[in-house]
């Protein structure tokens, strides 16, 4: 679904945030991509969503070489959301944020109606679709962005820092959408509990380049590795010790 080989990427101030990145991704499976502060995580989502253009390597998507020609076409396969929800959240209400990006797509009336139903009683907020977005929680927007992007019925999910900011009970409830979602999903974050619950493959980022990809148990069980790149024993493992 997702192949990555060798990409590289420098800003325009010449700092190298992604060095040497490869990896592939199959249909279905959730990837957490978890790192330090200033790792590259959310650089290398932007890449795949083709925000940004690698200097070299290659980024392909369900078959597709990422390219200026290509990129209209990948952006349908693909559903990112921000890190911060108001980025994403701009229309007066919930339903007009929802169907923004179909009404854009030329989709006629009746189907962005269902496709906004559809979207919104997935998350959970069908009850919100008629309340000015700039006021709800932030739970309560981080669920809205997601049915936004799941309205244009995505293959691949990308989430930046999905559980930022959200109390337990609102972080249960995207814990419990993102397990039933079978979307493949690349989530960076640094909610390794999280990523414990949702993610059965981790993807480790340290200055730019993958430092380890295998098994989410394997790595977050691995203190002196964790403490190595500035990350922790999830909570839900501490008690073991
Ligand atoms: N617009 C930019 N121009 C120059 N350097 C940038 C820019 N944006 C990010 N960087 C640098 O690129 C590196 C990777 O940043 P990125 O935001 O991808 O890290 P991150 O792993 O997502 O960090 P965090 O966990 O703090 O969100 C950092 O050193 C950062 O300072």
């Amino acid at each position: 679904m997702i192949n990555v080989s060798n990409v590289f990427y420098i800003y325009p101030d010449g700092h190298e945030a992604i060095r040497d990145v490869s990896f592939s991704v199959q249909q279905g499976e959730c990837i957490g991509i978890i790192g330090a502060n200033g790792a590259g995580k959310s650089t290398l989502l932007k890449l795949l969503v083709g925000l940004y253009t690698p200097q070299s390597g290659c980024i392909v998507i369900d078959n597709m070489r990422m390219s200026k020609q290509t990129l209209r076409h990948i952006r349908q396969i693909v559903g990112f959301t921000f890190q911060q929800a108001d980025d994403q959240l701009f229309m007066p209400t919930v339903y007009e944020d929802v169907a923004f990006a179909l009404r854009n797509d030329g989709i006629n009336e009746n189907e962005v109606k269902q496709r906004v139903t559809k979207a919104l009683t997935i998350v959970g907020a069908m009850h919100l679709k008629d309340r000015p977005p700039y006021r709800l929680s932030e739970g309560e927007k981080r669920l809205v962005t997601i049915a936004t992007v799941l309205a244009t019925e995505p293959k691949i999910l990308l989430m930046d820092e999905p559980t930022a900011a959200l109390d337990p009970k609102a972080r249960r409830t995207l814990i419990h959408l993102v397990q039933s979602l079978p979307h493949t999903k690349i989530v960076t974050t640094h909610d390794l509990d999280f990523v414990l619950e949702c993610c059965e493959r981790t993807i480790v980022l340290a200055n730019g380049t993958i430092v380890y990809d295998g098994p989410t148990e394997n790595v977050l069980t691995n203190e002196p590795f964790l403490h190595e790149h500035h990350l922790e024993l999830p909570l839900m493992l501490q008690g073991r010790k």
